[in-house]
């Protein structure tokens, strides 16, 4: 395997107390990041995510153990060494100002200025390039506080490109974002990773975005470990639903999601398939039915006739809607 851009060596994050005590959040964690990976960190809430990433970017001291960028450990570079290395995105809501996004994004180049922060022809030209790599040319000159939270998104992460790092770290960008603007931010990333050779981490509370994006997954337990692996494998191999064991969900292995544990109303039988025949499915396990396709069971029997017209016992139903009412009543 080629040598990891970012790597952790027995690395554990946590605070200092009073009287030089210190606690550890997350412990032994040897982590690495290949080039041109895109990972999403996942964990339960105070987990120790923002820890984890205020530590990989220097941000905040490790309790034990180092963080290499490139074999060279985090403190052994100046501040701007480290700037032309790694850039960081923040969760916080962005401060508004009354830059444009231009002169935003040129703060990304600060690390290669001159001491008055002039910008050469080669620094106005990484600036175009991450406002075109982020989809934001139309936002160059538009102020900062007239944007979008997702508009905001973007011309931060271009600022983070324009410092042309081997990996970006980003602590929930898609935090304050609708469904559309949290898949644009995620697909963006996994793009510029892919297509760029950078190595991006983000944080997320967003599973499917995550399952459906990461090519690895960093996964915080309960017990201050990590474990990594593609989605896929920490899907079938229980991980995944191990993560999030103390809350009341349950990890559906098909589906990739949660699911609240609720104890079923009742058994059902679906014989269908295709689309409607998953929506079907969808709707009767939201509705509270067990479902099963086995013949055996000894329950009401839904079948589908042709695409949303269904036959509930010898009752015909023209969509799931009226299925679930003619359940309902028997
Ligand atoms: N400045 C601090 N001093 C001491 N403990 C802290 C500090 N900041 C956070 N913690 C604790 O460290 C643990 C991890 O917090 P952290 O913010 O890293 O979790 P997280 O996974 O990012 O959570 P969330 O998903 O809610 O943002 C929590 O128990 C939290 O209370």
């Amino acid at each position: 395997m080629n040598q990891p851009v970012l790597a952790t060596d027995n690395l554990s994050v946590g605070y200092h107390q009073r009287r030089g005590q210190s606690r550890s959040v997350l412990q032994n964690l040897n982590l690495s990041l290949a080039k041109g990976e895109f990972v999403c960190l996942l964990g339960a809430n105070g987990a120790g995510k923002s820890t984890l990433i205020r530590t990989l970017t220097h941000m905040q001291a490790p309790i034990s153990g180092s963080v290499t960028i490139n074999q060279q450990p985090l403190h052994h570079l100046s501040k701007a060494q480290l700037a032309k290395q790694l850039s960081v995105v923040l969760t916080d809501r962005l401060q508004v100002s009354n830059l444009t996004g231009y002169e935003l994004v040129s703060l990304g180049r600060m690390p290669y200025t001159n001491l008055f922060g002039s910008l050469n022809q080669h620094d106005h030209q990484v600036v175009r390039w991450a406002l075109h790599a982020t989809n934001s040319d139309d936002l160059a000159q538009r102020l900062l506080n007239e944007m979008s939270d997702g508009e905001r998104q973007r011309i931060m992460i271009a600022r983070a490109l324009a410092q042309e790092p081997a990996v970006m770290i980003l602590d929930e960008p898609t935090a304050f974002l609708d469904l559309p603007r949290r898949v644009e931010i995620t697909s963006l990333l996994r793009k510029l990773a892919h297509e760029t050779g950078l190595s991006v981490v983000m944080s997320t509370h967003d599973l499917d975005l995550a399952i459906g994006s990461a090519d690895r997954l960093w996964l915080v337990f309960d017990d201050g470990s990590i474990e990594c692996g593609t989605p896929e494998d920490l899907i079938l191999d229980g991980r995944l639903a191990q993560t999030f064991r103390k809350s009341q969900l349950q990890f559906d292995q098909q589906r990739g999601g949660f699911r609240a544990q609720t104890q079923p109303i009742g058994q059902v039988r679906l014989s269908a398939n295709g689309l409607h025949g998953q929506w079907m499915q969808h709707a009767l396990e939201r509705a509270g039915y067990h479902v099963l396709n086995a013949k055996q069971a000894d329950c009401p029997h839904i079948q589908q006739l042709e695409n949303d017209c269904w036959q509930v016992e010898h009752q015909p139903c023209a969509n799931i809607d009226q299925v679930l009412a003619y359940l309902g009543n028997i």
